[in-house]
């Protein structure tokens, strides 16, 4: 069979044939690991050719020309990027992960010892300070300087002489020892609190050759408008040019809180940040230790809970859903306050941006993390209406708990006075916190400026719980018997639901937690009874049961053990069955399959409503790595599947380079496939909302007026 039409681009594209993805030498490849460069074997088009389908992975060619088995996924980032992954691709996809949520979800690290808070108590090494230190007042001293009104008459704010940074200049940080932007003297109030200037990162700090967006203009239309990928913006044979790079594999990690303020041009150029921070140290903790554990009283809250579960997204870059396990900061609550200590993290998240604008009003200079933290709690608190004397004398008495925290207790009182002053008057008058720059640049390039916004909206917005019926019957009654809202495409949607566990229902398992845009790929599936159905990556399960419930004959599997331990536990819950099987999909050859469905791990950028720390603690350096996988899972889901039989492919994204582009590039890989967008039509379903290429692209600001959804791409290939 002649090779489908190769890439056609820049030169430093991999060659590869058989009409293998294109790629750029930058863009998502992985650096030293090039990307999969070997060509890529296609499927047989002749669909009753099914003896040439199966391409076993011992019979692939080597990647990068290396023997042997994968890598584990993430694992090997060129640049020497140290961020510790557990086994391939745990976590990544969130999917269905408000399956696991529902009282039976967090991943912990099995892999990590405890260790005895050491965040609240890091040595002080006397090195350069930073914003995200955390390390406690300066010995001996006062924590002059922080309150704005506080400072004497010409004192600027900074640290006394004995403690500045050799070659501190009086006023504050010396010039290499500043924070990020940070002018000497503080953070006084013209400096932004974390992150920069609004809108992010000046140009030149842009990860390497990475434009904003990445999606090259010529890429578009003649005078085209960014939004869609059209087909007619694609060059010939699906080549989109080089991608994007998301982040910098193996390089230092942008500032991205989310709130704000980043590098400035005039910090000159970029150099490793892990000493200032506090993040080398994170980061070897994080391979050997899991959350550190509560130490003394202080923490046995839920706001105690919430500012440790704070530290660790912003200080370690952990997602929340990591800490939710045996020995994090939830350990030691009850139900409730769980419940509470993760609304109040997440709250506190997605209002970071205009939090920090309010504090900044009345500081001088943040104090650290572990205390900007109590004070952040507070002022979202506040801001939501909480009474001022509790929430004041709470943040106060949380302070003065933590290590050295008695100095810290008057800072924190009188800046939360002024804010519970002023604050709640002026939050609604702040802006939108917004994305964080390396995601909303390509994001507006994709989707346009006004969209973007509008996505924003909806992730401030946050999200209600959504429920699957077991029976899709069941729909209409059971939103009348939990007093909650049937959305159009059969999810029943609660406003206020209260604790999960404890709804009509949930023991009997007459429904599960589902986003209703997670709910619609295996609807488009369609499964029919005792048709012979794989669920390639399943944990936690939600499309698993929706299979199942369709009297399917399931298999379901994900390379998570964990993980599929939910999967059992969701299946016995709600009375169905599947065959289990935990193992790598790339390995999977019990084909052939009338049906797959293929939620691949991703970047789960659609789920920010529910995930406000995914932009926190995530950089987009592993963005690429997910990409690739992506389209190997593709390729091998098809090589299991019956001739004439249906792939569908989705992915929780908000990026083109997971949804629309992986159906144009497997389209070229295998002319022979087809996109059957005929699946799509089903009750509920927006027809605005196909893409040119075929699939249905779900953003969080569909729906506006019923509470969004989460951003999905969803495809149905026929074989
Ligand atoms: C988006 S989640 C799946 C959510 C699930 N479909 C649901 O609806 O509940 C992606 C899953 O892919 C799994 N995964 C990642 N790499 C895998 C691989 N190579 N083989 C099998 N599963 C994999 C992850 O463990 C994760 O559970």
């Amino acid at each position: 069979m002649p090779p489908p039409n190769g890439p056609k681009g820049p030169k430093n594209r991999s060659e590869r044939p058989g009409g293998d993805r294109p790629r750029s030498g930058k863009g998502f490849s992985k650096g030293g690991k090039g990307g999969v460069s070997g060509p890529r074997r296609p499927v047989s088009s002749d669909p009753s050719d099914t003896s040439k389908r199966f391409v076993p992975p011992s019979a692939r060619p080597a990647r990068d020309g290396a023997a042997g088995p994968r890598k584990p996924y993430g694992a090997a980032k060129a640049g020497g990027s140290d961020r510790p992954r557990g086994p391939r691709a745990e976590g990544t996809g969130r999917g269905g992960d408000a399956v696991a949520r529902s009282g039976k979800g967090g991943e912990s690290r099995p892999d990590r010892g405890r260790d005895g808070g050491k965040r609240f108590d890091r040595p002080r090494d006397g090195g350069p300070r930073g914003e995200q230190r955390g390390d406690g007042p300066r010995p001996g001293g006062k924590p002059g300087g922080y309150v704005k009104r506080d400072r004497p008459e010409g004192d600027r704010g900074g640290y006394a002489k004995r403690d500045r940074p050799e070659g501190g200049k009086p006023g504050g940080y010396a010039k290499r020892d500043r924070p990020e932007g940070g002018k000497p003297g503080g953070y006084a109030k013209r400096d932004r609190p974390e992150g920069g200037k609004p809108g992010g990162y000046p140009k030149r700090d842009r990860p390497e050759g990475g434009k904003p967006g990445g999606y090259a203009k010529r890429d578009r239309p003649e005078g085209g408008k960014p939004g869609g990928y059209a087909k007619r913006d694609r060059p010939e044979g699906g080549d989109r040019g080089p991608r994007r790079d998301y982040g910098k594999p193996g390089g230092p990690r942008p500032e991205r809180t989310g709130t704000g303020p980043g590098p400035t041009a005039k910090d000159g150029p970029r150099k490793p940040r892990l000493d200032r921070d506090g993040r080398d140290r994170a980061r070897q903790a994080r391979e050997a230790e899991p959350v550190a554990p509560l130490k003394g009283s202080r923490l046995i809250t839920a706001r105690g809970a919430a500012v440790e579960m704070l530290d660790a997204v912003i200080g370690e870059n952990r997602l929340l859903a990591e800490l939710t396990g045996p020995g994090g900061p939830l350990d030691r609550l009850d139900p409730a306050d769980k419940a509470r200590a993760q609304r109040l993290a997440s709250d506190t998240l997605r209002g970071m941006e205009r939090i920090d604008r309010l504090l900044q009003q009345h500081m001088d200079k943040y104090p650290p993390l572990t205390f900007r933290n109590i004070l952040r709690i507070a002022t979202m608190e506040l801001c939501a209406g909480e009474a001022a004397h509790g929430v004041v004398n709470e943040a106060v008495t949380l302070a003065g708990a933590a290590p050295r925290g008695t100095a810290m207790k008057g800072l924190v009182n009188a800046v939360l006075r002024k804010v519970a002053a002023t604050g709640p008057a002026a939050w609604d008058g702040l802006r939108v916190p917004r994305m964080p720059v390396w995601l909303r640049d390509p994001l507006i390039e994709a989707w346009g400026d006004a969209e973007i916004q509008a996505m924003e909206a909806a992730h401030f917005a946050g999200a209600a719980l959504d429920l699957t019926p077991r029976d899709p019957a069941d729909a209409a009654a059971l939103a009348a018997d939990l007093g909650g809202t049937l959305l159009p495409t059969g999810t029943v949607r609660l406003t206020a639901p209260g604790q999960i566990s404890e709804l009509p229902g949930f023991a009997e398992g007459r429904w599960w937690v589902q986003d209703a845009a997670a709910a619609i790929p295996a609807r488009v599936l369609n499964a029919q009874p005792g048709e012979r159905v794989l669920d390639l990556c399943a944990a936690p399960g939600g499309k698993t049961m929706q299979l199942a419930a369709a009297g399917a004959d399931v298999t379901a599997l994900d390379v998570s053990a964990r993980r599929m331990e939910l999967v059992a536990e969701n299946l016995e819950r709600t009375g169905l069955t599947a065959t289990l099987v935990t193992g790598d999909a790339l390995e999977h050859g019990d084909g052939p399959y009338d049906a797959i469905l293929l939620d691949a791990p991703c970047s789960a950028t659609g789920t920010m409503r529910r995930h406000p720390d995914l932009p926190f603690a995530k950089d987009g350096s592993d963005f690429g790595t997910l990409i690739e996988l992506q389209a190997e899972l593709i390729d091998h889901a098809l090589s299991l599947l019956k001739p004439g039989g249906r792939l569908v492919y989705c992915t929780c994204s908000l990026l083109p380079d997971e949804g629309e582009c992986q159906t144009d590039e497997a389209l070229v890989r295998f002319p022979a496939l087809r996109v059957d967008s005929e699946a799509l039509a089903l009750p509920g379903i927006d027809p605005a909302w196909r893409t040119e290429e075929g699939g249905l692209r779900l953003r969080p600001d569909h729906w506006p007026d019923l509470g969004g959804m989460d951003g999905f791409y969803i495809v149905v290939f026929r074989a």
